[in-house]
């Protein structure tokens, strides 16, 4: 899934060192940067298509060809599990809570939160249908805690595992917003934005620099000035930041001044902790934000801004906890009920009930999301349900050099403008398949449209805050045109600083260099 496609395993990518683009008006893209929207679009689609099957044929090694004891042993799949109770959750979902059938705690796993996971018996084998298909809700020691759509028809009773499948629905929404490029676009929000990012219309800026009165009056001149050119950008401004020159920190000024000027803002990241880094650092002004996204992915200290939260404290979900609390009842009764008959229209009722409950959650969250001046989710989060025909003046994506491009388009439909943070000389996103990387399914919008314009819309941040000078010096000199100062705080600071830190051989000096030719 792009998330993961953007943060863990190995990349494939075989780009080992790239030039400084020192583009600008004049600076001629090569034919591989000529991209019009049909050639995107009909580029990436099979190349969607190829790192799908990628992610599923390894999940698929690891569970449905080994036994389901050596896939526990793996720990892709839990065994002897049974259900201990049964709730549910904010949109009518049902929470599951599974306990080991014997001794205390649950085997050693590799199931986090957010996993999709298929229930099966215990006894069925690996081609058998599952119970059902759900989602890793919350994990404990004892228990695990699967959030799925509806109840399952029977088999709750029996001893049951769980084993984690591919997560088809990322692809899907990569596919769809593929498919919605490819055709009404051009009456959507991002009309006049489509042609400037596909090269068929040059990009604008206001004729005057733009002034304001920064929220954060540390920023240094860098930030200062690409705060000021992201205000005045009509389409599209690349935001540059070469480790540790404070790019969210600039983005969390752009979205308070964004706000102050009135404009309604998307801010989106490819991964969840990226955008959760947002949500706690805009925590402190009185700005009205919510975070999208499944509670149990997001940091506990983010909670009270997950959209869960605020709708629960909505006028409109009073009456959709009743329904809750009707529905609990329903489901212990349900669970304990063995008549066939009976079972059938419990489920009928619980049905019927769990649409009720949606209907009103809805209107509640229609209205925190009408309400909110920046929405804050994932790119693939940005195709819920929730932000359906709900259009911003501005998408701004941090870490948009990590993400792939197709999923930036998902938020950047619902937008007049665009500003994107990243560092395209950095790590690009980690692509499974090696065909579709071939293909150039991890070529990034940022790197591409670097490419294309160069620093006629690209402002780089010049001042790092997080090494000695020495340690910075050599990827200033080789990826950033030797642009890069250490700011006073950082500049000499050493490992043997910190508090706490022994002298040591290891800790005086600022670099070692090791060689690792024969190591492996
Ligand atoms: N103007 C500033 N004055 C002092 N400290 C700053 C300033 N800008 C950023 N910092 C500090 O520099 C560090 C990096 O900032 P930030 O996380 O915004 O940068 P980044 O470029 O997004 O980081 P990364 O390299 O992880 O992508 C943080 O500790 C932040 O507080």
């Amino acid at each position: 899934m792009a998330e993961k496609m953007a943060t863990s395993g190995k990349s494939h990518n075989s780009k080992e060192k790239k030039s400084y683009p020192g583009g600008g008006k004049n600076s001629k893209s090569s034919s591989h940067d000529e991209m019009t929207l049909d050639k995107f679009v009909s580029k990436m689609l099979p190349l969607i298509e190829l790192e799908k099957e990628a992610e599923i044929t390894a999940s698929k090694d690891t569970i449905a060809m080994l036994k389901p004891e050596v896939a526990q042993k793996r720990g892709c799949a839990i065994l002897n599990l049974k259900c201990a109770d049964v709730q549910t959750g904010l949109l009518g979902k049902t929470l599951l809570e599974l306990q080991p059938n014997r001794g205390d705690i649950l085997p050693p796993h590799k199931l986090t939160p957010h996993d999709v996971v298929v229930l099966k018996s215990n006894k069925a084998d690996s081609t058998s249908a599952a119970l059902g298909q759900g989602v890793v809700y919350r994990l404990k020691d004892d228990c695990i805690t699967v959030a799925v759509d509806d109840i399952p028809e029977d088999g709750l009773n029996s001893s049951l595992r769980l084993e984690k499948v591919a997560n088809e629905v990322t692809y899907r929404r990569l596919k769809d917003t593929l498919v919605e490029l490819s055709k009404g676009v051009l009456q959507g929000p991002a009309a006049d934005l489509v042609p400037v990012l596909f090269g068929s219309k040059r990009p604008t800026f206001s004729q005057k620099p733009i002034s304001f009165s920064p929220f954060n009056k540390g920023l240094d001149n860098s930030q200062a000035a690409a705060v000021s050119k992201a205000l005045g950008a009509h389409d599209v401004l690349l935001l540059h930041g070469p480790p540790g020159t404070g790019k969210t920190t600039a983005v969390l000024e752009i979205i308070l001044q964004e706000v102050k000027r009135g404009s309604k803002v998307l801010a989106c990241a490819a991964s969840n902790i990226a955008v959760d880094n947002m949500v706690e650092r805009l925590a402190c002004h009185k700005v009205k934000l919510v975070r999208l996204g499944h509670p149990a992915r997001l940091l506990p200290q983010i909670l009270e801004s997950s959209l869960d939260a605020q709708v629960l404290k909505g006028d409109n979900s009073s009456l959709a906890n009743d329904i809750r609390k009707e529905i609990k009842v329903l489901n212990s009764k349900f669970l304990k009920t063995r008549d066939r008959k009976s079972r059938g229209e419990l489920r009928r009722e619980l049905r019927q009930l769990g649409k009720e409950e949606r209907k009103r959650q809805q209107q509640a969250i229609s209205d925190v999301i009408r309400d909110s001046n920046v929405i804050l989710t994932t790119l693939t989060g940005a195709l819920s349900r929730q932000l359906q025909d709900v259009s911003f003046d501005v998408v701004i994506i941090d870490e948009a050099a990590q993400a792939l491009e197709v999923a930036c388009w998902i938020a950047l439909l619902k937008g007049r403008r665009c500003i994107l943070a990243g560092d395209h000389l950095q790590l690009p996103p980690t692509i499974q398949s090696v065909e579709a990387d071939k293909g150039g399914l991890g070529r990034t919008l940022f790197e591409r449209l670097a490419a294309m314009y160069g620093n006629e819309v690209m402002v780089m941040l010049t001042v790092q805050y997080r090494m000695h000078h020495l340690i910075m010096e050599w990827s200033s000199q080789e990826l950033y045109g030797g642009k890069i100062q250490a700011h006073g705080s950082v500049n000499r600071h050493t490992l043997y600083d910190l508090e706490d830190v022994q002298k040591a051989s290891a800790t005086e000096p600022t670099l070692i260099l090791i060689d690792s030719s024969g190591c492996f």
